[in-house]
């Protein structure tokens, strides 16, 4: 529009600092790529390494190093280098073998008759012993010489490069330990998550110095409900309760806080992703430099890098449903996006302190947060929902002023997130589901994420 004020060109948001091991990390990640190459190269391997000793001494070793006129060391070189100074990536988490973990638990899935399904049914059940960890005593010792953050309790691991605690795989595995009857396990991994809140402020996207910028799907009062409904723990709902509120303060406050205009005037607070970040993802440093590299102006650059930590808050990562461009991945826009998915989970967020307040006899709070949902909700129906489509669908927007946006358009486009509110009980349409089924995203096996096969995540 031609009235709006233009947002700021340059990126002016905030950013997180980082520990000075990071930095260096990703200086050994650089010379490796440029040593073994880009075949197999996975940049994460090498932030995710411990030291041997400390930062100072390491980096004095590593600038001895000899190298070519270009400033190349040879495989030979780095690899000994790699294997003096640290130690291997996932070597700081130990296994361990869950305290409620039995082969065969009593009433496990009842409904599975077939023996086939139930022998692999177990086969899957067991796996659980090879994705439980325990961050070693070093890393509480020696916080310094690790990027893996210390946690409290054991936790459960996506596995593979994934080789620390998840914020929103979380929920799925805490589903998965409740079917396998592990609830002292389940209740380990929210403890887990309770105290990033009380000690970063909110969920971090993951146990790692590298994830302090961002959260990512803010499912955790999902995961208290689903283990309470299985063992009506109150002691748990009790310590939990005040952690989600601060959790429900960080989404709903700051650079996360988006107050937009409807058609009719009426003004709705609704929440969006926003990483403190506006550098290359650590974990991912090569990789988005050479994102970043079409574009020349350093200030775009900047920007990118913060599009691209949002879109990693979201869970989502890369997908079409964040660019402007479907092909060309320099166009993210996440923050300047309405989401109907992270806005269905806070609603989900604030329907469960409702409940939990209930429960613990604190009325006026569950009085308070009754109140947020509904707000929410009726900006739910107002910004997100489309009649024709029978779907809820996210809504790019544009700076007004500093504090207030206004709605520039839905993003038509079918994702599975457009029906995410399905999942709560207001939402629970017949009209959304026959718009489901029809949609082309149910698929034998789940449901895709987009119909757009643009080779994104
Ligand atoms: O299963 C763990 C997570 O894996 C993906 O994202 C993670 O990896 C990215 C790159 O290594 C990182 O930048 C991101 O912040 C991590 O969460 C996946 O996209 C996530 O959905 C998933 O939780």
């Amino acid at each position: 529009h031609p009235q709006t004020k233009k947002c700021t060109v340059l990126d002016s948001g905030p950013v997180t600092s980082t520990i000075p091991l990071i930095s260096f990390l990703e200086q050994v990640q650089e010379t490796a790529l440029n040593t073994f190459g880009p075949n197999n190269f996975d940049p994460k391997l090498y932030i995710d390494f411990s030291l041997k000793s400390n930062l100072s001494v390491t980096q004095q070793a590593f600038a001895k190093l000899p190298r070519t006129q270009n400033g190349a060391v040879s495989s030979d070189v780095l690899r000994k280098f790699i294997q003096d100074y640290f130690n291997g990536a996932g070597d700081d988490l130990i296994y361990v073998k869950p305290a409620d973990f039995v082969a065969e638990p009593n009433g496990f899935l009842p409904k599975v008759k077939n023996p086939e399904v139930r022998a692999w049914a177990l086969q899957v059940h067991a796996l659980w012993k090879n994705l439980s960890r325990e961050a070693s005593p070093d890393v509480k010792k020696h916080p310094e010489l690790h990027t893996l953050l210390p946690i409290p309790e054991p936790c459960v691991i996506p596995g593979s490069r994934f080789r620390e605690v998840y914020y929103w795989d979380s929920y799925w595995v805490i589903r998965g330990l409740l079917a396998s009857h592990m609830h002292k396990t389940a209740t380990a991994i929210v403890t887990n998550l309770i105290y990033f809140v009380e000690k970063y402020g909110y969920v971090l996207n993951g146990a790692r110095a590298y994830y302090t910028n961002r959260s990512q799907p803010p499912l955790l009062s999902s995961m208290i409900h689903a283990i309470y409904q299985r063992t009506g723990d109150k002691n748990l709902i009790k310590k939990a309760l005040p952690a989600l509120i601060k959790e429900h303060e960080f989404w709903n406050s700051g650079i996360h806080k988006v107050t937009i205009h409807d058609s009719k005037g009426c003004s709705h607070n609704l929440s969006r992703y926003y990483a403190t970040w506006n550098k290359p993802r650590p974990e991912s440093s090569t990789t988005d430099k050479e994102t970043a590299s079409t574009l020349s102006d350093a200030a775009d650059k900047q920007k990118l890098y913060r599009e691209v930590a949002s879109t990693a808050e979201s869970g989502w990562d890369f997908s079409t449903r964040w660019m402007r461009n479907s092909s060309d991945l320099t166009t993210l826009t996440t923050t300047t996006i309405l989401p109907v998915d992270l806005n269905a989970y806070i609603l989900k967020m604030e329907l469960d302190i409702a409940y939990f307040a209930k429960v613990t006899g604190q009325n006026n709070i569950a009085a308070q947060f009754l109140e947020a949902s509904q707000s929410r909700e009726k900006a739910f129906n107002s910004i997100f929902w489309n009649e024709k489509m029978s779907q809820w669908l996210d809504c790019w927007i544009t700076c007004k002023d500093d504090q207030t946006w206004e709605a520039s358009h839905q993003n038509q486009h079918l994702f599975a997130s457009n029906f995410i509110p399905l999942w709560i009980k207001p939402f629970d349409s017949e009209k959304v589901m026959k718009s489901l089924a029809s949609s082309g995203m149910v698929r034998p096996y789940g449901i895709a994420t987009s119909l757009t096969n643009s080779g994104q995540q």
